[in-house]
């Protein structure tokens, strides 16, 4: 056939079997979607079709041919290209050296202004609009993407996997990439696209094959079947997508923050005079464009990063420019975006990791000596609440599937009755099963008593969420809506894009 076949392949890491016979398609002009719940094998798979991984057994042809893959340059050579999770640009150089990064039949003098030509021309042809003389580091995550994908086109690779493209994309930008896949496909491309929002699989894509634990469910045609029966494929069983949420029993002030003013890593003031309130009992949700000071404000009040000016209280203590670890003791807890750099370390284990805001206090500790088998006994603990999928509490973290992670970091931060929770897109990379869990959770939380603030961009986590939606653009709060449910996509984006409330209120009025 023409196109992509695997078949019968087998994948192992140690005890862990990560693919298991499994056979799978793509054809040209095709768009096809690889789903699974966390763990069920789909990196392993298409990082074997790149060559990074080389299976244990099971073949790879690529239109008819039978390829041996020893090294993503193999599947290069073969017209493969994958855009990673992570994408692997050098934020060092620019987008122009980015491309032909690897590239090995360079002449000796570059010819710059040909390459940059050729970058312009399949930019323009594919809407991926992007200058060549940026360096990586100065692009948004969105044009990071941009970048890896031309770069696929220009080593002229025919058939693209794309991890994951929209989990780091604001719901702007996922619309932008699909309108572009959509016409790549219709240019005879074939995609393969692992996603975990099964509306965008429902919408996007021709075939779905599904893998669980390791082994292929099923391969089904888009338009003969459901969201509901994908669920189900994945699963085994049925699924409710639905969550309840309990009336808002709200208390006394908890969390106080007044007027604060944060500088980024550039030196510029990223956030303006921001104030928020969230009592005891309470979800504010914070919507708003990735890039508009929501990082630094995350880091500003978990305490890892300074504030020029204002104030921070937790039950009217001031934290004010203390050490993270006063922030830690008095019973904040922050669940990063970014969970592999910030939230946990992967050099170490699941153990080591579970105990990283606790080590110093009985009984994980004694005086200067830590108690090994409260560590343990801890992290098993950790593991079985929050349906962390190891094989022991002694392994690796880096070798996790990345719900895991999130499962992991999320069991550490909230086991402890936290008072503030701040949570920053906290069901990135989850399954349908993980992101339901992790929503469950965060209510929970918050019928317990804990006060919330929630950064995210998914607009329909934040609605079913939140007690209260908070607007954030450029640094500074546009709006508090009291009812979430309420808000029209247009009074959201007007927002999202630096308009008031009270602005549009008047117009309305
Ligand atoms: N390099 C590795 N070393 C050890 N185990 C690994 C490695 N890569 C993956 N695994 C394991 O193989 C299994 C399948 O992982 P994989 O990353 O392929 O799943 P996935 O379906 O892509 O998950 P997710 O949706 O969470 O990204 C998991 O149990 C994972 O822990």
């Amino acid at each position: 056939m023409s196109g992509v076949e695997m078949k019968g392949i087998t994948k192992t890491f140690g005890s862990v079997i990560a693919n298991q016979k499994v056979d799978f398609d793509l054809k040209y002009g095709e768009i096809h979607a690889l789903l699974g719940e966390n763990g069920a094998g789909k990196s392993t798979l298409m990082n074997i079709l790149y060559g990074l991984y080389l299976p244990d057994s099971g073949n790879i042809f690529i239109n008819g041919q039978k390829c041996d893959f020893r090294s993503p340059f193999d599947a290069i050579r073969a017209g493969i290209g994958m855009v990673h999770q992570h994408f692997m640009l050098i934020p060092g150089q620019t987008v122009w050296e980015n491309m032909i990064l690897g590239l090995n039949n360079l002449p000796q003098i570059l010819p710059k202004q040909e390459i940059k030509r050729q970058i312009m021309e399949l930019s323009e042809k594919y809407c991926l609009q992007i200058d060549p003389m940026s360096f990586v580091w100065q692009l948004s995550i969105g044009e990071q993407q941009r970048v890896a994908i031309l770069q696929m086109l220009y080593r002229k690779a025919k058939l693209l996997i794309l991890d994951e493209p929209t989990a780091v994309l604001t719901p702007q930008e996922s619309q932008n990439l699909f309108k572009m896949l959509a016409f790549m496909a219709s240019e005879g491309y074939g995609i393969i696209f692992i996603s975990h929002k099964l509306d965008e699989v429902m919408r996007l894509s021709h075939r779905v094959t599904i893998l669980r634990k390791g082994e292929k469910v099923g391969s089904v045609l888009t338009c003969e079947t459901t969201k509901e029966k994908l669920a189900e494929m994945m699963m085994g069983q049925k699924f409710v997508f639905s969550i309840q949420k309990q009336p808002k029993l709200s208390g006394p002030l908890v969390f106080d923050v007044e007027n604060i003013q944060v500088r980024g890593d550039r030196g510029f003031q990223v956030i303006r005079d921001l104030s928020l309130q969230i009592h005891q009992g309470e979800v504010l949700g914070m919507a708003g464009v990735a890039g508009n000071g929501q990082q630094e404000l995350c880091e500003a009040l978990s305490g890892l990063r300074r504030i020029e000016s204002g104030k921070i209280k937790i039950n009217q203590h001031e934290l004010t420019n203390r050490p993270p670890r006063h922030f830690i003791n008095k019973g904040l807890r922050y669940i990063p975006a970014d969970r592999r750099g910030v939230g946990l370390i992967p050099n170490m284990m699941v153990d080591e990791n579970a105990i990283l805001k606790k080590y110093w206090k009985n009984p994980i500790s004694k005086g200067s000596l830590i108690n090994w088998y409260e560590v343990d006994q801890y992290a098993r603990y950790l593991i079985r609440k929050f349906y962390i999928a190891v094989p022991h509490s002694r392994y690796p973290v880096k070798n996790l599937s990345g719900g895991n992670l999130q499962k992991l970091m999320l069991g550490r931060e909230l086991s402890d009755s936290p008072q503030v929770i701040i949570a920053m897109h906290p069901t990135w990379g989850l399954d349908v099963a993980a992101t339901k869990f992790v929503r469950e959770q965060i209510l929970k939380e918050r019928d317990r008593g804990a006060s919330v603030l929630l950064i995210s961009e998914d607009i329909e986590e934040l609605v079913a969420l939140s007690d209260r939606l908070a607007v954030i653009c450029k640094g500074e709060i546009m709006g508090i809506v009291d009812q979430p449910q309420e808000i029209t996509p247009e009074v959201l984006g007007l927002m999202m894009a630096g308009t008031p409330l009270k602005n549009i209120q008047k117009v309305s009025a």
